[in-house]
């Protein structure tokens, strides 16, 4: 009897399927380390670096990265995150509450025992390589990607599905792949957004005159060339205005966290704040449909900036509604688009 032939074949080092679990890995945009000049500088320094963010030729960006905006901006965003860091934590609120969007998805899985739950950020740590690496050493040959973005944009969707297949292209021995998709509007994200606006208002001393839904803005080249996603916030707007039985003087649709020179999609927030208390509205609402989760762009961009031209401006009463964040009515939300993403595979 002769021994079996010698094979000089090793088995991958990342061995999924060995369990045979299914992960889910919720991503958000990222957030720096920390509020001082080098953490804020490492974070911006990958963010800006992002051809799906900046879509300039390099030999254009590049300098004008290195040379003006990364010598400056980190020492301005920092005194900004500085506002509204979590002490408690040492981190930023983004990343309490994607942390805590995770735990609170995880337990709500409990009943599928196969199922593990994660979270990563697009910028910064834990990254989406590193986390992926860690579900398939965890046994998941089978992975949902959730990118916590409500409308679909290249500059934050495609960029985490991007970084998700760069991650895979490394493997010789890759999971089984889905994407949660863009659901601008979902019934059940619209329901959870006008739950959560009748709940706030309904706690105010005062009535207001108009609501604005202020998403993030992209530059509005970027629109005209293909992306979606003006058109996905001005649909979620519509259903939610439809949904609170609004026209559309009581709810307006706005635009924010404009960046360099270019036009952006416009109207503009902090513009149309000035303009209402300049005509003598004296009592706003405003919420980011956009935003999964309080962030810089909310805290302190809304909550206290905003709110500063509105007041400056003459208007009196000024409120933020609170994003969906880990509430019960948010989870509601991640919870039924995993589950429905996940049929067949639980
Ligand atoms: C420079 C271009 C930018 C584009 C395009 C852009 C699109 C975009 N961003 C979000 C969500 C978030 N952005 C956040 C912060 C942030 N955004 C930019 C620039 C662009 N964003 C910068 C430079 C920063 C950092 C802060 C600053 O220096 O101003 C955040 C907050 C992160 C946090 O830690 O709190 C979020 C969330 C969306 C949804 C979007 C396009 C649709
Ligand atoms: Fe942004
Ligand atoms: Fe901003």
């Amino acid at each position: 009897m002769t021994a079996p032939a010698k094979t000089d074949r090793q088995p991958d080092t990342v061995k999924p399927g060995s369990a045979g679990k299914v992960g889910v890995l919720l991503v958000n945009l990222g957030t720096p380390e920390g509020t001082d000049y080098w953490p804020m500088r490492r974070y911006l320094s990958e963010f800006l670096s992002d051809r799906r963010v900046i879509e300039w030729p390099r030999i254009v960006w590049y300098p004008i990265l290195q040379g003006i905006v990364l010598s400056r901006r980190p020492k301005a965003s920092g005194a900004l995150y500085a506002k509204i860091w979590n002490r408690e934590r040492n981190e930023s609120p983004l990343r309490t509450f994607t942390r805590a969007q995770g735990e609170k998805l995880a337990a709500a899985l409990s009943d599928h025992s196969n199922v593990i739950v994660d979270w990563a950020m697009r910028y910064g740590i834990p990254s989406i390589e590193t986390v992926t690496k860690r579900l398939m050493d965890r046994g998941c040959d089978r992975i949902l990607l959730f990118p916590l973005y409500p409308q679909y944009s290249a500059t934050t969707t495609a960029t985490v599905n991007d970084t998700f297949f760069q991650a895979l292209m490394k493997m010789r021995f890759q999971p089984a792949v889905r994407t949660v998709p863009a659901y601008p509007a979902e019934p059940v994200y619209i329901e959870a957004l006008a739950a959560s606006v009748e709940r706030h208002l309904a706690g105010l001393d005062f009535e207001p005159e108009v609501v604005i839904a202020s998403y993030h803005g992209i530059p509005k080249s970027y629109s005209q060339r293909g992306d979606p996603y003006y058109e996905q916030c001005l649909t979620t707007s519509r259903l939610l205005a439809e949904r609170l039985g609004w026209d559309g003087k009581k709810l307006l649709t706005t635009f924010q966290s404009r960046f360099g020179p270019e036009e952006w999609l416009q109207p503009y927030t902090d513009e149309t704040v000035a303009r209402l208390a300049r005509e003598g509205v004296k009592s706003i609402a405003v919420l980011n449909p956009g935003f999964v989760s309080d962030c810089l762009e909310t805290l302190e961009e809304i909550a206290v900036e905003a709110a500063r031209i509105f007041h400056e401006e003459g208007g009196e009463n000024f409120s933020h509604i609170p994003c969906l964040n880990d509430s019960e009515e948010g989870m509601r939300v991640i919870e039924s688009l995993v589950r429905r993403e996940l049929s067949g595979w639980l």
